[in-house]
C-alpha cells in the first residue's frame, strides 16, 4: 500500500467542543489549513462504554460513520470515552479512518474516586453523574473528569490531543512503513484493507 496523503479534509464524529478543538489543534499543527468538519454520528456502543473493547468499538464506528457522513473527506476521526473496570480508569481511545488505513490510540488513563466508580457501577451515566457531584454544568463539554480531578492541570481538550496526536502518526512519519502488509498487525491498531 503506498503512503498515506496528506489529508486536506478531515471529519470528526462528535460535536462535543472538546472532542472538535483537540481535532482542530492537532490536525491543524500538523497540516496548516486543513479543514475540520464536525458531525454528530452514532458510535454504536452504549452511552456509558465500560471496557476497552465497546471503548474502541465506538471510536471506531464514529470515525467510520463521520468518514460517509462528510463528502470530501479524506480523513475521520472518531473518540470514545469510557471506563475500564479494570481498576475503574478513565478512559479515552481515538480512532481514525483514512479510507483503507486505520489505527487507534489511547490517552491518559487515570484512577477514579469510589464514589464515582459505585455511581458508574450502578449503571450511572459519567458525565450526568461527575454534573451531579461536582455541580459543573456541561463538564463532560469543558474540564471533563480529568480537568475536576487534577484541578485543572490537564483538561478534556488536552486528553484528546494526546490521543488524536498519537492516532496520526501513520500519516506524519509515513516513511516508517506504518501500513506494510508484512508486519504482523497489533490486536487493536492499524489494520489494512
Ligand atoms: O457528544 P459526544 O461525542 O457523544 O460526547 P460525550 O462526552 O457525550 O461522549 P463520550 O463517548 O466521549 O463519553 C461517554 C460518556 O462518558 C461521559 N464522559 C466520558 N468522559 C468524561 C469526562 O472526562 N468528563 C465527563 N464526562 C465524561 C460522557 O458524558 C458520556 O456520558
Amino acid at each position: 500500500m503506498d503512503e498515506p496523503a496528506t489529508p486536506r479534509r478531515v471529519a470528526v464524529g462528535s460535536t462535543n467542543p472538546t472532542k472538535v478543538e483537540a481535532v482542530r489543534r492537532i490536525a491543524g499543527a500538523a497540516w496548516p489549513g486543513v479543514e475540520v468538519i464536525a458531525r454528530d454520528v452514532p458510535s454504536g456502543v452504549s452511552v456509558q462504554p465500560v471496557g476497552a473493547a465497546e471503548t474502541e468499538a465506538g471510536a471506531r464506528q464514529r470515525a467510520r460513520h463521520a468518514l460517509a457522513a462528510v463528502p470530501g473527506a479524506d480523513l475521520a476521526v472518531g473518540l470514545e470515552g469510557g471506563v475500564d473496570p479494570a481498576g475503574y480508569l478513565l478512559s479515552a481511545a481515538c480512532a481514525l479512518d483514512g479510507r483503507g488505513r486505520e489505527n487507534v490510540a489511547w490517552s491518559l488513563r487515570m484512577p477514579l474516586p469510589p464514589e464515582v466508580v459505585r455511581g458508574v457501577l450502578a449503571g450511572e451515566e459519567l458525565g450526568p453523574l461527575l454534573e451531579r457531584l461536582s455541580g459543573i454544568e456541561g463538564i463532560g463539554r469543558g474540564p471533563g473528569a480529568v480537568g475536576l480531578f487534577t484541578r485543572g492541570l490537564v483538561d478534556r481538550t488536552r486528553l484528546w490531543e494526546m490521543a488524536v496526536a498519537g492516532a496520526l502518526a501513520p500519516w506524519l512519519t509515513p516513511q516508517w512503513g506504518w501500513f506494510l502488509r508484512d508486519e504482523p498487525a497489533p490486536a487493536s491498531g492499524r489494520r489494512s484493507t
